[in-house]
C-alpha cells in the first residue's frame, strides 16, 4: 500500500470467488455444531471435529488433506439436515466476507445411508443456494459440478449429464479436481468432450503437483479447451505462453498453496507475481477456507502486502475475473456496476 493512502477495507471490497470447494469451505465450528447435534441424537461415533481439525491448525499437506474428506467430513455431512446446515453456513461466511459473486463447486456424491442419490445431493445444495440468493440479494451464487480425477468414465459422464440437466437450476459449469497424485486423466477425455459439446464451461485443476504436471497431462488438459485453470503451479514456460495466448482465467489460491507446502518461498514468491498483469483474468480464491483458514478478504490483504499493490491495483485485480465468470451477461453487467474502480 502507498504511504498516503487510507488503508483499504478488504472485507468491504466487493469480491468474486471462483474457486471454493463446498466441503472444504465448511468451518470447523460449523462441523462441530453438526457433530454436537448428531451426538445428542446418538447418530455419530465420530470424534469431535475440533479434535480432528484443531483450531489454528492450517498446515495440511496434500497427504493429510484429502483423507479429511473421505474419512471424516463426508461421514459427518451425510444427510439432508447436515448438508443444508453446512451449505447455508458456507454461504453466510462468504456473504459476511464481502463476496458479491460466488461460484461454489462440489463433487456429486450418493449417500446410501440417507437414501440419497448423487442427483438428490446436488439438488439439496442447489435449493440452499436458491433460498440464499432470494434472501441475500447482494451476493449471487451458482454451482459447478466437480469430476474427481479418480472417477470412472461412466461417473464423469453422468456428472456432465447432470450438470446439463440442472443448468436452468443454478449449475453453470464443470470442474476437474481431486488428489493430484492419483487418477488417469486420459480416461476422462470423453467426459470433457461431452461437456464441450453441451456448451458447459470448464475449469480444471492444472499443474497442482509435480505428479500431475507431465507434458502429456498438461497437453491433454489444454485439449479440453477449458475457460479457466486452477492453481497453475508447475507450469513449464511454453505452456505458460499458451495460457497467456488463450487469456485463460486463473484461479490462484495463495494461502492453500503456501500452507500445504505446494509452493516454495512463501507468499512473496508465489506465482501470482509472475501472472499479475499478463493479460489473464486472475481470481484470487480461497480453495478450502474451512481447512486453510484464510478468507477471501485476507487473500487480497496478503497480495497487497507481499506484492505492494495499492488501492487502484487491488480494485483492478478484484474486477479482473468478471470476464471469466461462468454466469450470464446480466451477471457480468451487474458486477461491472457493483465492483469498485
Ligand atoms: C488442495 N486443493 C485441492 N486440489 C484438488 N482437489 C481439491 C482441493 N481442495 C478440495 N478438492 C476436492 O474437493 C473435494 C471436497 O469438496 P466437495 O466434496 O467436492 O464439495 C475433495 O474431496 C477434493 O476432491
Amino acid at each position: 500500500m502507498e504511504e498516503t493512502e487510507q488503508p483499504l477495507d478488504f472485507q468491504a471490497l466487493p469480491k468474486i470467488e471462483l474457486h471454493a470447494h463446498l466441503s472444504g469451505s465448511i468451518s470447523r465450528e460449523c462441523l462441530h455444531e453438526v457433530w454436537v447435534q448428531k451426538r445428542e441424537r446418538g447418530e455419530t461415533t465420530l470424534e469431535d471435529p475440533l479434535i480432528v481439525m484443531p483450531q489454528g491448525k492450517f498446515d495440511y499437506n496434500l497427504e493429510t488433506f484429502f483423507p479429511l474428506f473421505s474419512k471424516y467430513i463426508y461421514a459427518l455431512c451425510n444427510d439432508i439436515p447436515s448438508l443444508t446446515y453446512t451449505t447455508t453456513s458456507v454461504l453466510e461466511a462468504f456473504h459476511a466476507d464481502g463476496v458479491v459473486y460466488l461460484e461454489l463447486r462440489t463433487t456429486p456424491r450418493a449417500i446410501p445411508s440417507a437414501n440419497l442419490t448423487s442427483e438428490d445431493y446436488v439438488r439439496t445444495i442447489l435449493s440452499c443456494i436458491a433460498a440464499f440468493n432470494t434472501t441475500h440479494t447482494s451476493m449471487r451464487t451458482s454451482l459447478l459440478l466437480s469430476i474427481d480425477r479418480r472417477h470412472s468414465l461412466p461417473t464423469a459422464l453422468a456428472i456432465v449429464s447432470l450438470a446439463s440437466t440442472l443448468r436452468t437450476s443454478g449449475v453453470v459449469g464443470i470442474d476437474l479436481c481431486g488428489d493430484p497424485s492419483v487418477g488417469e486423466i486420459s480416461s476422462l477425455v470423453p467426459a470433457f468432450h461431452a461437456a464441450r459439446a453441451q456448451g458447459l464451461p470448464c475449469t480444471l485443476h492444472f499443474a497442482e503437483a509435480p505428479q500431475s504436471s507431465s507434458p502429456e497431462e498438461l497437453q491433454t488438459l489444454l485439449s479440453f479447451a477449458p475457460e479457466r485453470l486452477g492453481h497453475v503451479i508447475h507450469v513449464p514456460e511454453d505452456v505458460r505462453g499458451e495460457i497467456e495466448r488463450r487469456k485463460l482465467g486463473l484461479e490462484l489460491c495463495l494461502s492453500c498453496n503456501v500452507h500445504a507446502g505446494m509452493v516454495v518461498g512463501g507468499f512473496g514468491e508465489h506465482h501470482f507475481g509472475w501472472w499479475w498483469r499478463r493479460g489473464c483474468p486472475i481470481a484470487l480464491s480461497t480453495d478450502d477456507v474451512g481447512v486453510f483458514g484464510s478468507s477471501l478478504s485476507n487473500e487480497y490483504a496478503l497480495v497487497a502486502k507481499h506484492f505492494g499493490l495499492n488501492r487502484r491495483d487491488i480494485c483492478e485485480l478484484a474486477r479482473s475475473p468478471i470476464e471469466a465468470i461462468f454466469g450470464s451477461e446480466e451477471d457480468k453487467n451487474w458486477l461491472r456496476k457493483r465492483m469498485w474502480v
